[in-house]
């Protein structure tokens, strides 16, 4: 069985996939010192108590902070006495090459999603994924990513407000009913939610005026369906969209022999 890790700056998710379906999603916060023994202490706890026999013979990574590879790759090799692929590195081979000015580090998290994207979907796409920043990130036709759009993520502006001005508090996402705001937390939650739907409307429009085509709009990650409730913003909603991408590189890396 494949053990896909996908390491954001805020989260880190584990799932086991049996090669038909995923038997289970795990998620932390993202700690670039935990050991390969803590992972494992985490991980055993959880598999045990969801009652999942797993037998874990692959591994593969994808991680936005270059620091947690180490312990994971330590983890994979001391506890499934296997080598993880991981997204991003040279030995590991992409369906598609980007098409992106040269010297650029694509975040491994955009290369799966666009991977995901295209095996479910074809080219001509979109994707829309709301971690810690939300990123916009365009497939061609062929598969290939030809780059996109990063912006602040959702929780991050939120944060942004209360670090930098004084009397503005911690508050949560959610709905405005009206976008005039009567107390602090209503404006606060107007700016950044009919803000957002705004930011996604507008470059999606002209992300389709740039290529001149149609293109179909996927979006991941937790806060998607709370923004599409208000606006018809995406085409379709996944929030498996970058675990499928795991398996889909690393099944495509089978059928390459580099692993
Ligand atoms: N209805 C909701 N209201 C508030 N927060 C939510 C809601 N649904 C999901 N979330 C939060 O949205 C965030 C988005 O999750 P997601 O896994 O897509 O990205 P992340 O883990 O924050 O970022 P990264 O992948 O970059 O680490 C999570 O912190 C999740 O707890
Ligand atoms: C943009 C994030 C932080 C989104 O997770 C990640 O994909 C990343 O660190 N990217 C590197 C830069 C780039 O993708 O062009
Ligand atoms: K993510």
């Amino acid at each position: 069985m494949l053990l896909c890790i996908d390491c954001g700056n805020t989260n880190t998710v584990f799932s086991i996939w049996d090669g038909e379906k995923f038997l289970c999603t795990l998620r932390t916060s993202t700690h670039h010192a935990r050991t390969a023994d803590a992972y494992f202490t985490w991980y055993s706890t959880l598999v045990k108590h969801y009652g999942i026999e797993a037998e874990i013979t692959d591994v593969i990574i994808s991680s936005t902070v270059p620091r947690v590879v180490w312990n994971l790759r330590v983890f994979a090799d001391r506890f499934f006495n296997c080598r993880p692929l991981v997204v991003g590195k040279p030995e590991c081979a992409l369906p598609h090459e980007p098409r992106v000015d040269e010297g650029t580090q694509v975040g491994p998290d955009r290369l799966v999603n666009t991977a995901a994207a295209f095996d479910r979907h074809g080219g001509d796409i979109i994707v829309v994924d709301f971690g810690t920043a939300t990123t916009f990130d365009v497939v061609a036709k062929d598969g290939a990513y030809i780059g996109g759009v990063i912006a602040p993520g959702v929780n991050l502006s939120l944060e942004a407000l209360h670090m930098a001005a004084a009397a503005l508090p911690h508050v949560d996402i959610s709905k405005p009913q009206k976008v005039i705001g009567t107390n602090t937390v209503e404006c606060i939650q107007s700016g950044v939610f009919w803000g957002y739907i705004g930011l996604v409307r507008e470059i999606c429009t002209r992300i389709k005026e740039e290529r001149a085509r149609e293109m179909k709009i996927i979006a991941t990650g937790g806060l998607a369906p709370l923004f599409q409730q208000s606006v018809e913003l995406f085409d379709e909603f996944e929030d498996d969209l970058t675990m499928h991408g795991l398996t889909v590189i690393h099944r495509y890396n089978k059928e390459q022999g580099t692993i």
